[in-house]
Order: structure tokens, then sequence, then C-alpha cells
């Protein structure tokens, strides 16, 4: 499955930046192959992005103005699609943070590896409907969610506030009888 055009594989040792980790002992994954790797190394700087990104003056000058249009028409919709990314991922983290933080208050494992596998499945059968690599999209997710429990893991062994005080803390306890666990915060 290796894509000759990417390059040689990485040199054995610690994964680059932007290779997807394998977890630790709670939720082991399979160490990635040089297939999976999302490089996270930005694009180098180039012009104005809000016009016709990447290409300078003298590179469109032959180019017919109906193909610098419609160029320039796509491209506006793909930073507009860029930016509903941006937003929705924050939007999930958003939530992950909250069940995080439920995790931790409760002890639960950062990772569910039985819920990922629903999630996997069900990514899988919607790319396929939406004609998207359904490889590509489970690669996605994985990324995601691998960096969702990097955070879990890290809400998990920070001291809880005086707003957030867990289970076991006794500033968790003064809530009233009556309150159940969710409501101690
Ligand atoms: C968000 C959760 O925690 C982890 C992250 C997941 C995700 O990002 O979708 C899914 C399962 C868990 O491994 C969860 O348990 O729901």
């Amino acid at each position: 499955m290796a894509r000759p055009t990417r390059g040689p594989l990485p040199p054995p040792g610690p994964p680059a930046p932007g290779t997807i980790r394998p977890r630790g002992p709670s939720h082991p994954r399979p160490v990635p192959s040089a297939d999976d790797r999302i490089p996270n190394t930005p694009a180098p700087p180039r012009g104005d992005p809000s016009k016709l990104a990447d290409m300078s003056t003298s590179d469109m000058r032959d180019i017919d103005d109906t193909v610098v249009a419609e160029l320039t028409r796509l491209r506006e919709s793909i930073d507009n699609i860029d930016a509903a990314v941006v937003h929705m991922l924050a939007e999930r983290f958003k939530c992950t943070q909250q069940v995080g933080l439920l995790k931790a208050r409760h002890q639960l494992p950062p990772a569910d590896p039985a819920r990922e596998a629903r999630q996997i499945a069900r990514l899988r059968q919607l790319a396929e409907t939406a004609n998207l690599d359904p490889a590509f999209a489970e690669k996605l997710l994985n990324f995601i969610i691998a960096e969702v429990i990097r955070h879990h893991e890290r809400i998990a062994v920070e001291p809880r506030t005086a707003d957030d005080p867990g289970t076991d803390d006794p500033r968790g306890t003064t809530g009233s009888a009556e309150d159940g666990p969710e409501d101690r915060r």
C-alpha cells in the first residue's frame, strides 16, 4: 500500500511529528505505517490566501480569465469548507473535553475501544455513501481520537480544582446528600 511518491520510510525510533502514536498500556494501538502519517508540518508561507492563493501575477498572466475565475471560485469554497472544518473540530473538542472531565470525575478510563469501533464502522459507512475513501475517513477519525485520548489522559492526572473537585477529593463531598455526583460541581 506504500505510495512511492511519498519518499522513503521514516527511520526507526520515535515517530515523526504528525505521526499517529500508539497508545499507552490502557489502549494500545498498532504502530502506524508511513501511510498513516498525517503530516502536521505547516505549508510554506505563500501570498495572500484570500486572493488566488499560491499563484503570483506572473504565474497567472498566461492563464485565461475564465480559468482564473473558476479557480478563484473553487478556492473560495475550499477556504469556506476549511473554516467550517476548524469550527466543527473546535466544537467537537469542547464536547470531548467535557467527556474527559466526566471520566476523570468518575474514574473511567480515557479510551473506550468499543465505542471507537462503532464510530469507525459508522464513519466508514458514511464515507462510502459520500464517495469518500473509507480508509481515509478511518485514518482521520483515529487521528482525532488519539488526540482526544491524550487530552483525557492529561485531565485524569490533573489536580482537581475547587470548581471540579472530583469524587475522591474531600472538597468533593461538601454537596448536599440529595445531590447526585453531577451536582457537585
Ligand atoms: C470521547 C470519548 O473518549 C474517547 C474519544 C472518542 C472520540 O473522540 O470520539 C471516542 C471514544 C473514546 O476512546 C468517549 O468515550 O466518548
